[in-house]
């Protein structure tokens, strides 16, 4: 090649192509510093080209040609390598398109068929599956999501070895995919802090949720309660049939506004969710689970006029609750009570108003959503499978003889209950596919692979819980009893645990594993045990007539938690 050949504009453009590959894989943009990131790749070529122009005449063409040049060996460059045995990755499984591309993974996540699709790579890949691309997608035109470091890689991974070591203590931080889920106008709440932060926050968390504090929630629980089943027999009596998923929202948003800010949600009473709150949740979880996998969105987002009306319209909830609780206050001890540490507990001093909003908002987002979704899962599982529902019915009508179903004291009683409980959130988990932990500096070791640090790994909860490796046999059938011991009055010789030769309970994480596990559980398993009991004693529950209830679960969409289709039931009172 002589000189010329080497100076003309489309050689220099393809070059500088490369070498914006090699640059951009160890400085790869995040967050606010993407977008003038991208505008400046996408004018390299033509500010080349202007460059030139000062030391020789150019055609027009050969504006056109470097353009077209220089993208098209950025991208041959970025493909081939992630292609390549030299990708640090290179030696895991998993679909060319993935590996090369963010862009299906962001398809599939819009359509919320994460689950499905994790679970049809595990199925043929195999334990450890190399998922997508890269993180930061920063190129929309092209259809590949070029310009990102390629160091940083997500994979997969269902080995139950691999639970400890990723979701345990000394296990893998929360990483980018937290971090492009937090408004950086606000603070970080529990969800997205890390480390000795997130230790100690969690530490008031724990207070405002041990037994003693439960115990304060019972009363405005079985208020909410109540109010489902009068509200479900009232719609019920009136149209033949019930909508489980609208009532199911109506109750855990209105216990959740009572738990956090002693009141402020009446959809139960009114029946209808007046304020469109609910809408706006869905659609907060919608972008939130899109903008995990391209969170330089968030910040362009923020500065379009109307692209962040829902955020602030939650907002205005927010502060229109924190201004009636501050005036009001609150019947019971509540989750504001613990969270501004009314009690004067904290060494540090009072903690920061703004941080106590950020985790209110939290509790209402973590705790309503999912145990709304979690009743309408076992209300579905058990209706599709009348044996258990009857066998519930019995146990519930026999530890609750004569009395509502509103002592929380007797749920430890409800052997059976609970085990069709497990075995729903094993089979459908509120959170179907769940958050993603990042690889720290140095690298580790992770089910028999080497990850180099900002590697992103994600325990798909739907799949890990159909690995036959964890829970076999009849892994992907519901079999309540293989939650229960033999000693279990409930368990009968061959359905009890024992004839399970595979049950490994820390695979099980409907409620996460570790120092970030939920640390609303105990309160989310007193609410559904309570809910369905009441329910079950109440009423002779059925799907409604002309309800496809075989189709209802291709209906749900996995968005971090799980947006459902209605539940149709019709809800016939019980003679006593
Ligand atoms: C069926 C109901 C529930 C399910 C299935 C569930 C599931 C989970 C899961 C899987 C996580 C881990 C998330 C992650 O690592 O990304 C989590 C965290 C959390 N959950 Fe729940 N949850 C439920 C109910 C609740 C309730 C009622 C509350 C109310 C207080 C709550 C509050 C939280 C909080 C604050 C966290 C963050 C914990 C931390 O980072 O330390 N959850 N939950």
């Amino acid at each position: 090649m002589d000189s010329s050949t080497l100076y003309r504009p489309e050689i220099l453009a393809a070059l500088l192509g490369v070498a914006n590959h090699l640059y951009f894989r160890s400085h790869e943009p995040f967050g606010r510093t993407v977008p003038p990131t991208l505008a400046f790749i996408l004018a390299e070529p033509i500010i080349l080209c202007i460059g030139l122009a000062f030391t020789r005449s150019l055609p027009w063409t050969s504006y056109l040609l470097a353009y077209g040049a220089f993208h098209a060996s950025l991208l041959s460059s970025i493909v081939l390598y992630r292609l390549s045995p030299f990708h640090p990755l290179a030696r895991i499984p998993g679909p060319v398109m993935h590996k090369v591309s963010k862009l299906r993974a962001v398809w599939i996540c819009w359509q919320g068929r994460q689950h499905i699709e994790f679970k049809a790579m595990h199925d043929k890949y195999g334990p450890v599956v190399r998922t997508v691309g890269s993180l930061g997608m920063i190129y929309p035109l092209a259809p590949l999501d070029l310009y990102t470091r390629l160091r940083p890689n997500e994979i997969s991974v269902i080995d139950p070895s691999a639970i400890h070591a990723v979701l345990g203590a000394g296990g893998l931080p929360k990483g980018k995919w937290y971090l492009a889920r937090q408004d950086e106008r606000a603070p970080s709440n529990l969800l997205t802090l890390t480390g000795e932060e997130h230790a100690n926050r969690r530490q008031v968390w724990n207070r405002a949720l041990n037994s003693e504090a439960l115990a304060e929630y019972d009363e405005i629980l079985v208020k909410s309660a109540t109010q489902l089943v009068e509200g479900i027999q009232a719609t019920s009596e009136r149209d033949g049939e019930v909508d489980l998923t609208d009532w199911f929202n109506f109750f855990s948003f209105d216990f959740m506004a009572d738990f956090v800010f002693g009141g402020g949600s009446d959809m139960l009473q009114k029946g209808k969710d007046e304020k469109g709150i609910l809408e706006l949740l869905e659609h907060h979880m919608i972008t939130g689970a899109l903008v995990s996998h391209i969170p330089w969105v968030f910040y362009l987002g923020n500065r379009i006029p109307g692209a962040t009306e829902s955020t602030l319209k939650m907002r205005k909830f927010a502060s229109e609750w924190v201004e009636n609780r501050l005036k009001n206050g609150a019947k019971v001890k509540d989750l504001w009570y613990h969270l501004t540490d009314e009690a004067g507990l904290e060494k540090e001093g009072q903690p920061q108003m703004r941080e106590v909003v950020a985790d209110a908002l939290l509790a209402i987002v973590a705790g309503a959503d999912t145990t709304s979704v979690g009743l309408t899962n076992v209300i579905y599982m058990i209706l599709s499978h009348p044996e258990h529902y009857r066998r519930i019915q019995e146990e519930v009508d026999s530890v609750y003889a004569g009395t509502d179903a509103t002592d929380i004291s007797k749920q430890s009683e409800l052997k059976y209950l609970s085990a069709c409980l497990d075995e729903t959130l094993r089979l459908l988990p509120p959170g179907l596919t769940a958050g993603v932990r990042q690889v720290p500096k140095g690298g580790r070791m992770i089910a028999g692979h080497f990850l180099p640090e900002g590697t992103q790994v994600y325990i798909p909860h739907y799949v890990i819980h159909r690995n036959p490796d964890c829970f076999y046999p009849r892994t992907n059938e519901f079999v309540p009893s293989r939650w229960l011991s033999t000693s279990d009055s409930s368990a009968s010789d061959s359905d009890s645990d024992s004839a399970f030769v595979k049950h490994d309970r820390k695979a099980y994480l409907a409620f996460s594993y570790g120092p970030g596990n939920c640390v609303g559980k105990k309160l989310a398993r007193q609410e559904m045990l309570m809910v369905i009991s009441m329910l079950v004693q109440k009423f002779e529950l059925s799907f409604a007539k002309n309800f496809d209830s075989e189709k209802w679960p291709e209906t749900m969409r996995d968005f971090l938690t799980t947006a459902r289709g209605p539940l149709k039931v019709a809800a016939r009172t019980r003679k006593c």
